[in-house]
């Protein structure tokens, strides 16, 4: 692993005041505009799958290279847990591994995403072989990761703060694709359906202890630097996705 030099946030202590930590609401607002503004769902392929305007092959290569992301969820969330040295916060924390790799009487985020991936009619065999995920998506997955394994618990739960936007656009995905992607069988869409709840809790546990662990303007300014990174990684992924393979724009 390697430690990734992240973003220099524009609000750098020297530039900015004296450098003493913001107040809470003041933190709590440059993250969420943070994560409002720098959001891939800004992102035109984005915007063109929920215009209806992606084709059926666009779909697909999006939902086989996102598997990508999806399945290395939970190995970014093992990471952070092993930092985590309190038994209330592990406890918490473990129940993101348990939504994505199931539980008893739960089958879990991952086999959700393998049905969507089936109900676009794909194979679930070509999702778990990884043969088709693109290079550019490979190394943002391994960005985030590595973010999450090498720096300091602060910055890799900061860096899921994107959650505190993402249940937005999972909004948005479900009708999107109610109304424009009809040849997807609806029960594909239980993932995305699952995660309005679940991400929208994410965002909010994650938030509390970002606000709480932030203590100098330093710490702050890290947690903003680590967050740009993870909207950075999701852009990137979809850069990837839209270019296609061997570089040809879609
Ligand atoms: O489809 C999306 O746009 C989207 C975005 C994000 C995100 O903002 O990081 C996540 C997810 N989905 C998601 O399904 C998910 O489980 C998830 C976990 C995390 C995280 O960083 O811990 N982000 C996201």
């Amino acid at each position: 692993m390697i430690t990734p030099v992240l973003p220099a946030p524009a609000c750098a202590a020297h530039t900015d005041g004296d450098g003493s930590p913001w107040p809470a609401e003041e933190f709590e607002r440059r993250l969420r505009e943070l994560a409002t503004r720098r959001y891939h769902d800004r992102h035109p392929f984005n915007q063109r799958m929920h215009a209806g305007r992606l084709s059926p092959e666009e779909l697909r290569r999006w939902i086989v290279n996102r598997f990508h992301y999806q399945r290395h969820i939970p190995i970014k969330d093992a990471l952070i847990l092993a930092k985590l040295e309190r038994p209330d916060l592990r406890r918490s924390w473990l129940r993101r591994i348990q939504d994505h790799d199931g539980r008893e009487g739960d089958d879990g985020g991952i086999e959700r995403w393998l049905r969507l991936g089936e109900a676009a009619g794909l194979a679930r065999a070509d999702l778990w072989s990884g043969r088709h995920v693109l290079p550019g998506v490979r190394f943002a997955v391994e960005g985030y990761v590595n973010l999450c394994g090498t720096r300091p618990v602060l910055e890799a739960v900061a860096a899921s703060l994107t959650e505190l936007v993402a249940p937005t656009i999972m909004v948005t995905r479900i009708g999107a694709f109610q109304d424009h992607y009809p040849w997807i069988e609806s029960d594909g869409l239980a993932y995305f359906e699952r995660r309005v709840d679940q991400g929208t809790r994410d965002g909010r546990e994650a938030l509390s202890l970002v606000l709480s662990w932030a203590r100098t303007r330093d710490q702050q300014e890290a947690a903003l630097g680590a967050l740009a990174y993870k909207c950075e990684v999701l852009w990137s992924l979809l850069d990837a996705i839209a270019l296609g393979p061997g570089g040809s724009p879609c």
